[in-house]
């Protein structure tokens, strides 16, 4: 028999409805879909779901109660009908939500570009050159030096509340460099991505071309067994549309599923590009075309939005009402990388989120957890309900809605992965 752990008296839980569909055993209230503004609704026992939209509803339970089962959610709903469990949890009416899952980040680095962001804020504008600063340092990195500061990071997510990342390679751009941060990457998550074509390395300014016959022949076949994902920076100063084309499709043909690094200093055909190719996700989507929206809208990509970089580059943030009134499905992701968002805190995004960019906390809420499900294409995690991992996060606070209400202070009272307590 499987041990069981009963979660009991909490608060507020936050259940989400990822795939459109009502958890069985729970009757959440509190719903509002996902994809269009709503009011905060404060969770009740008792009621009925709202129909969801295309990307899921976010959906609680007031006095709530949860159980484990071999690491998954076996059952949910109001405490007074909890099960009895081998083991009990007192939440003492915290909020319990399901863990972050950040779609986007670049850990595998070396050194540090406070520098560059203290020049930023004092009126310079950021420019993907800065990439080639952090390559050098990463270069001249011992693998022990690389793999202390991935740890580091991966532990600060985790305390605070993501149970599931992503790690992008990209500042390497040699073949054994690139090898060598996938395979540092995979120690620690399974949501790798190969991102050789970050930008263009100095020593193939003269031949961008070859760079991405590098990219896309020897060096992908040296990255591909570490890595589920391919990545782009389709952006002037680093790849175009025919470039980035390039570079998805031969990961394609070695199995690594697209996501792309789309408009994030200007207008440009990566977006377009992610929807063609069939893109899990575009990623920063900062500066939207009307055919951007309309393809994001009609298509399964995610649009990614990542407000750690708008904030630490002192750019416009991205229109994340107009994505989510046209029906796009948005995740929120800290992109935490040394340049330009060297943030692992999915709180603080969650918090830019709905105090810049007119994101109802329950939609934030659901971008950053089940949103980024989505964008990583994952159906297990993202969600509490019987079929869900038992990754889950308590707060010290009785709702969702303090996560942007509290900014900055650490509401992470505990978390949970595969059921099992990590921080
Ligand atoms: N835009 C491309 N890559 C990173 C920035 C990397 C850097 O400046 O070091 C990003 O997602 O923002
Ligand atoms: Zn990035």
């Amino acid at each position: 028999m499987p041990r069981s752990l009963l979660i009991t008296r909490i608060g507020e839980l936050v259940t989400n409805t990822p795939d459109g569909t009502v958890p069985a055993s729970a009757e959440p209230t509190g719903v509002a879909p996902a994809n269009t503004a709503k009011p905060a609704g404060t969770a009740q026992p008792g009621g009925t779901a709202q129909p969801s939209g295309p990307g899921g509803s976010f959906a609680a339970i007031g006095d709530a109660a949860l159980v484990i089962e071999d690491g998954w959610i076996a059952w949910t709903g109001p405490a007074a009908q909890a099960p009895a469990a081998d083991e009990v949890v007192d939440a003492a009416g915290r909020a319990v939500l399901p863990g972050f899952a950040d779609s986007h980040a670049h850990l595998v680095f070396a050194g540090e570009r406070s520098a560059e962001f203290a020049a930023r804020m004092a009126g310079r504008k950021y420019t993907a050159g800065g990439i080639r600063t952090t390559v050098a340092a990463t270069r001249a990195a011992s693998d022990a030096e690389l793999r202390a500061g991935l740890g580091r990071l991966a532990g600060e997510m985790l305390a605070q509340g993501s149970t599931t990342f992503e790690c992008k390679s990209g500042y390497g751009l040699t073949v054994p460099d690139e090898a060598r941060a996938v395979a540092l990457a995979a120690e620690i998550t399974g949501e790798v991505t190969y991102l050789g074509a970050h930008v263009v390395p100095a020593e193939f300014a003269g031949d961008p071309g070859g760079y991405v016959d590098l990219v896309c022949g020897p060096m992908l076949d040296a990255c591909a067994p570490h890595c589920r994902w391919a990545d782009v920076f389709c952006e002037r100063g680093a790849f175009g549309a025919d470039e980035a084309r390039a570079v998805l499709t031969a990961g394609l043909g070695r199995g690594l599923l697209p996501r792309i690094h789309a408009s994030q200093l200007g207008p440009g055909p990566g977006i377009v590009l992610a929807v063609e190719i069939g893109a899990a996700s575009a990623d920063h989507c900062t500066f939207l075309t009307d055919a951007d929206v309309d393809a994001l809208a009609s298509s399964d990509t995610v649009a990614t939005l990542l407000p750690g970089a708008e904030f630490s580059t002192r750019q416009p943030y991205p229109d994340a009402r107009r994505l989510l009134d046209a029906g796009a499905t948005v995740a929120l992701a800290t992109d935490c990388n040394p340049g330009t968002s060297y943030t692992t805190s999915m709180p603080f995004c969650i918090a830019l989120a709905v105090r810049d960019m007119r994101m109802t906390t329950e939609e934030a809420v659901w971008s950053a957890t089940a949103g980024g499900a989505r964008a990583l294409r994952r159906t297990d995690i993202g969600y509490l309900a019987p079929g869900a991992r038992a990754d889950l996060i308590i707060l010290d606070a009785p709702s969702h809605a303090h996560l942007a209400y509290r900014p900055g202070v650490p509401l992470i009272h505990a978390v949970y992965k595969s059921g099992r307590r990590v921080g």
